[in-house]
């Protein structure tokens, strides 16, 4: 049987003075698209890290489609990520840019690249610098860098964030899209109608804790079931669960939703 795209076991993270992440457990089984939600400090960025081999977990241990994070080269051949700010350097055209990037990954494919930059829109522009590039076409060609060796698991961190509506738009199509063809996909975000729209299943991590888990619609039932106040939206789903984190800068009161940050 083909191992979860994505499995941890009590994995954790320590800095000095705080626990980032706290003995989180994950399966997520291939071509699913897990919304990875949170308020600030809640660990997202530093499960991100560790999953995508960047920084070392302190414990616990993480396969990427049954590869260890411990073995970088063997799993950074199943992954793609796209950090909150796309790897693009300005200087580059959009095809040097890829190029650049096809040598780092031994890439010769070149009819996939032509076919991706059709696919997101970019072939037109694919000989102009990148520093005439809006935030949208660099937020597109980190995905399609992203996507160049095609790999199994595609980490996304806020992929739509600053983008305006038909921009983000654009992205979320892109990622339904791949998420179509086997693509896992662990998209951490803030902004919630992205997940509602895209997640098949969602889960929430407060104070480096996994609070709650489960698809959009049981997520929003249990919400409604249980729920005082509130129209058993998402919204109130994580207003609910995270209600315990120590941070007052909860991400909903920082960024009301549907806000592109
Ligand atoms: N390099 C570091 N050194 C010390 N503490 C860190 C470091 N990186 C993260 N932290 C702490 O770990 C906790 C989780 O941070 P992290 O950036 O993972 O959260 P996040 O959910 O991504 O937040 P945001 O949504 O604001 O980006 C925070 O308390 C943060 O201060």
């Amino acid at each position: 049987m083909c191992p979860p795209a994505i499995a941890t076991e009590g994995l954790r993270k320590e800095f000095d003075d705080a626990v980032a992440v706290r003995d989180l457990d994950l399966s997520i089984p291939r071509g699913e698209i897990y919304g990875f939600l949170g308020p600030n400090g809640a660990g997202k960025t530093t499960t991100l890290r560790m999953l995508t081999t960047l920084t070392t977990p302190t414990a616990g241990t993480a396969h990427i489609a049954g590869e260890s994070v411990g073995d970088r080269a063997a799993v950074v051949e199943h992954l793609g990520f796209l950090p909150e700010q796309p790897p693009v350097y300005g200087e580059l055209t959009g095809r040097e840019q890829l190029e650049y990037v096809a040598g780092l990954r031994d890439v010769d494919d070149w009819d996939h690249v032509e076919d991706l930059l059709e696919r997101f829109d970019l072939a037109g522009d694919a000989d102009r610098r990148v520093e005439a590039y809006s935030k949208g076409m660099k937020q597109k060609l980190g995905l399609v860098q992203a996507l160049l060796h095609r790999p199994d698991v595609l980490f996304l961190d806020e992929p739509t964030s600053g983008l305006d509506p038909r921009a983000a738009r654009t992205v979320r199509d892109v990622i339904a899209e791949v998420a179509r063809e086997e693509t896992t996909i662990f998209l951490s975000t803030h902004i919630l109608p992205v997940v509602e729209e895209l997640a098949d299943t969602v889960g929430v991590l407060s104070d480096g804790r996994l609070v709650t888990e489960g698809s959009p619609a049981e997520l929003t039932r249990r919400a409604e079931d249980g729920a005082e106040a509130g129209d058993g939206s998402l919204e109130d789903v994580f207003l609910d669960v995270t209600a315990e984190a120590p941070s007052g800068d909860s991400a909903v009161e920082a960024d009301a939703p549907g806000t592109q940050r």
